[in-house]
């Protein structure tokens, strides 16, 4: 389980020596339980991409506390095998001077992977997201934007995290692609048995992959609802936010 805590996040307000600080994030306590795909949506500048940095450890809370399985997720060890991401930019996402066989043997070796079986492991995990094996002498400038996110899907994956963080990771790509990458990410899920944080501004593709889904506004959280009962949310702010996107 990931327990967030009353998280508060606030940033200095005109420079970073300035006084006066813009509160970010709000009174945020909600779990994350094991294997589910939770979306979190809102309106640009809700504050998802920033709760997304402190759900990875990059940025820590002003107040409260993230907790993976009673273990700050601040803490490196803590992280590692937990939880990895896949954000928007899948462009400079991979270094453009490593082949894709670089990028996916990068976290392989951060995580103490035995060398001997590396080679066949990375056969498997570019098979694993529709990608040729040759695929691993190619440079990130050779692929299609869809070719490059499933390039940092398997590097995601490689490490069999319980979780992944995906910000807007379709929002860059095409329509058609959007759909196969959400399918990937769907077969995915139960090969590894993990689950997912889908961070979107696109409430169809969260409600295409989606477990249960948390609605942010100015930093605080509205409503979390099952998928399922999208429909039905209670705050008219929701309401209001679902009506102009299912209309
Ligand atoms: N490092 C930072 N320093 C100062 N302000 C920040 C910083 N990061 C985010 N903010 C501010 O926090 C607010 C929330 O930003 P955030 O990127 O988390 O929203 P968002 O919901 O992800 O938006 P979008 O959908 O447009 O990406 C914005 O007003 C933004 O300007």
């Amino acid at each position: 389980m990931f327990t967030i805590d009353r998280v508060d996040k606030s940033y200095p307000e005109g420079g970073l020596f300035a006084s006066k600080r813009k509160q970010v994030l709000s009174g945020i306590s909600f779990d994350w339980r094991p294997g589910e795909c939770l979306g979190i949506i809102g309106e640009s500048g809700s504050g998802k991409s920033t709760l997304g940095r402190l759900l990875l450890g990059i940025e820590k809370p002003d107040r409260g506390s993230l907790l993976w399985e009673g273990r700050r997720i601040e803490e490196r060890t803590t992280r590692l095998g937990s939880i990895s991401a896949v954000f928007q930019d899948y462009s400079s996402s991979i270094n453009p001077f490593y082949t894709v066989e670089q990028a996916l043997m990068e976290p392989l070796k951060l995580h103490n992977e035995p060398r001997r079986g590396l080679h066949d492991k990375i056969d498997r995990l570019l098979r694993q997201v529709g990608l040729d094996p040759s695929y691993r002498s190619k440079y990130s400038h050779e692929l299609s934007g869809g070719e490059a996110q499933r390039v940092c899907i398997a590097r995601a994956v490689s490490t069999e995290p319980r979780c992944i963080l995906l910000d807007e990771a379709i929002s860059s790509l095409d329509g058609s692609v959007q759909v196969q990458i959400l399918d990937l990410l769907i077969r995915l899920r139960t090969l590894y048995r993990m689950g997912y944080i889908f961070i979107t501004h696109d409430i169809q593709a969260a409600a295409y992959i989606c477990d249960r889904v948390m609605i942010m506004r100015a930093g605080r959280i509205e409503e979390i609802v099952p998928v399922e009962r999208l429909k039905d949310v209670e705050s008219p702010y929701a309401r209001k936010l679902l009506s102009m996107i299912i209309a």
